[in-house]
């Protein structure tokens, strides 16, 4: 077993009103297993990677990675669990000044003392590596740009790259294709989920796009204001469940007058009467009828 989640709920340090960004999950994934993470904007599908890569402590509940929780570990023995995942963030946060080849190798950091470390940054140690990891995301060009002069969508492929370089069995991306164009998609989403398959690690990836979710995972999670709406096997999941999914996600200047109107209220699956609820409406100053608002 590679993870369990049990009535996990997580909050940000600082979020508003100390509001819930994840409620009440509880998933298992096994080892080797293939998983696309969907929801809209703000469903908690970052907050639900970076909780799975101990950088957020949950709120509630349990988690268990390895058949350990980390949080019950020394923060050494934590930080040695580390090395067995890897996070790529939707924005890779890469030193202005590194090069290319400097910022790939860095997937292997976990694995490297201190001295080892700080050899590379002055002479990387294994250029090759990264060079063949690049070349997997069409990138081996740019082994020795800078990657301040990278565009977002090399950028990412950098982070691919990264996380190809690593040793890790647990991978955790966040939007891995969000810069990317619909060809250079394809391609870096099958490099991925082979190399997935090839080391016998987990992948868990978030997605905007729930063509490619449904066309290339077998198993699919739907999030949405912070809890699972579904989880289910691809082929079980029908256009009706991706609606559900969605609805009324942008919601009108006239739906959050609801909070005048309490009949209405309970008729609206999003109003939520929760104050910890970060999908709760908060009272609008100026309304304007049928304006669309952003859901933040
Ligand atoms: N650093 C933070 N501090 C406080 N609240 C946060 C922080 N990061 C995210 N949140 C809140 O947590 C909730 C989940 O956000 P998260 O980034 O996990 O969503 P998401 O599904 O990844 O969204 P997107 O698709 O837009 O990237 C949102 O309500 C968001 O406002």
């Amino acid at each position: 077993m590679t993870l369990t989640l049990l009535n996990l709920s997580v909050r940000h340090p600082g979020a508003i009103d100390a509001a819930l960004a994840l409620r009440d999950l509880t998933l298992t994934v096994d080892q080797g297993e293939q998983i696309a993470l969907i929801g809209p904007s703000g469903a908690g599908k970052t907050t639900l990677l970076h909780t799975l890569a101990c950088a957020l402590k949950p709120d509630q509940g349990s988690i268990s990675l390895f058949d350990n929780d980390p949080w019950d570990l020394s923060s050494a023995a934590r930080h040695a669990m580390r090395a067995r995942l890897f996070l790529a963030p939707q924005t890779p946060p890469l030193p202005p000044r590194q090069r290319v080849v400097s910022a790939v190798l860095a997937g292997l950091l976990p694995g490297w003392g201190f001295w080892q470390a700080l050899k590379s940054l002055v002479k990387p140690v294994d250029p090759v590596a990264a060079f063949n990891a690049l070349a997997k995301v069409q990138l081996q060009d740019k082994l020795y740009a800078r990657v301040d002069r990278l565009s977002g969508g090399e950028r990412q492929r950098c982070g691919i790259a990264r996380l190809l370089i690593s040793q890790a069995d647990l991978l955790l991306v966040d939007e891995p294709l969000s810069a990317l164009d619909p060809a250079l998609a394809l391609h870096t989403l099958a490099v991925l989920q082979q190399e997935a398959t090839g080391r016998g690690a987990t992948l868990i990836c978030s997605l905007h796009q729930v063509t490619l979710a449904r066309s290339h995972f077998p198993r699919i999670v739907g999030l949405r204001d912070g809890r699972i709406m579904f989880d289910a096997a691809r082929d079980d999941v029908t256009d009706a469940m991706i609606d559900a999914l969605y609805r009324n996600h942008n919601r009108t200047i006239d739906d959050l007058n609801y909070s005048n109107d309490t009949g209405a209220a309970q008729d609206n699956e999003y109003f939520a009467t929760d104050p910890s609820d970060a999908s709760a409406p908060r009272p609008a100053p100026a309304l304007v009828p049928g304006a669309l608002v952003p859901r933040c």
